[in-house]
């Protein structure tokens, strides 16, 4: 199996589970983790497995302006312009066929916050032709900056292992 793992990541929480992600993927096969401000400079993607994930942020995928309001909470450097919302608005779309998997962080409390980014990356793979080989997942952050929640990154490699073995019919999309 050939995996590309794409996320956007401001405070290093998303990073941090792409990563794991990557790590666990790595068990089958070979993985390559692209930071999204820098994905559409890679060829189009002939791989057998796209994991794509980003931080919620306002209730769904971040915009320029929320990347600019998380800019003034980290001395990190931060692309504003290119987002996950931005790089598969600009997709082409896929064969049929092709494989895909969604994933975001938000907050874990309060709880019943709504939103997910998660969600709304996977409705975007769909449009563009990618079978969904798992649900969207949400890793939790404790405040709005994080650190991840006790138990994530563990959590995200159980994960990961799901999608080696996913087949696009056997993950409806249930939101
Ligand atoms: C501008 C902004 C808006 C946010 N809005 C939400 C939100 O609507 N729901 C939520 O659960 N978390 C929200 N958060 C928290 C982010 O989800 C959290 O910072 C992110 O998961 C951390 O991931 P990162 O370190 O990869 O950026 C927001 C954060 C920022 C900076």
């Amino acid at each position: 199996m050939y995996a590309r793992v794409v996320y956007e990541s401001m405070f290093g929480n998303t990073a941090a589970i792409a990563h794991a992600i990557a790590s666990a993927l790595s068990a089958f096969g070979t993985v390559e983790v692209v930071e999204v401000s820098a994905a559409a400079a890679f060829p189009a993607p002939a791989v057998g497995l796209l994991v794509v994930g980003g931080p919620t942020h306002a209730f769904g995928l971040s915009r320029v302006r929320t990347r600019r309001d998380a800019a003034t909470r980290t001395d990190a450097d931060i692309a504003i312009e290119t987002g996950i919302r931005e790089w598969l608005d600009a997709a082409l779309p896929v064969p049929a066929g092709s494989r895909a998997a969604a994933f975001g962080t938000k907050v874990g409390t309060p709880s019943w916050l709504p939103g997910s980014a998660a969600r709304g990356t996977a409705k975007r793979l769909r449009r563009l032709g990618y079978g969904l080989v798992a649900a969207p997942e949400d890793f939790l952050v404790e405040g709005m900056t994080g650190p991840l929640a006790p138990g994530e990154i563990d959590r995200a490699k159980i994960w990961a292992e799901r999608l080696a073995h996913g087949s696009p019919t056997s993950a409806p999309l249930s939101h």
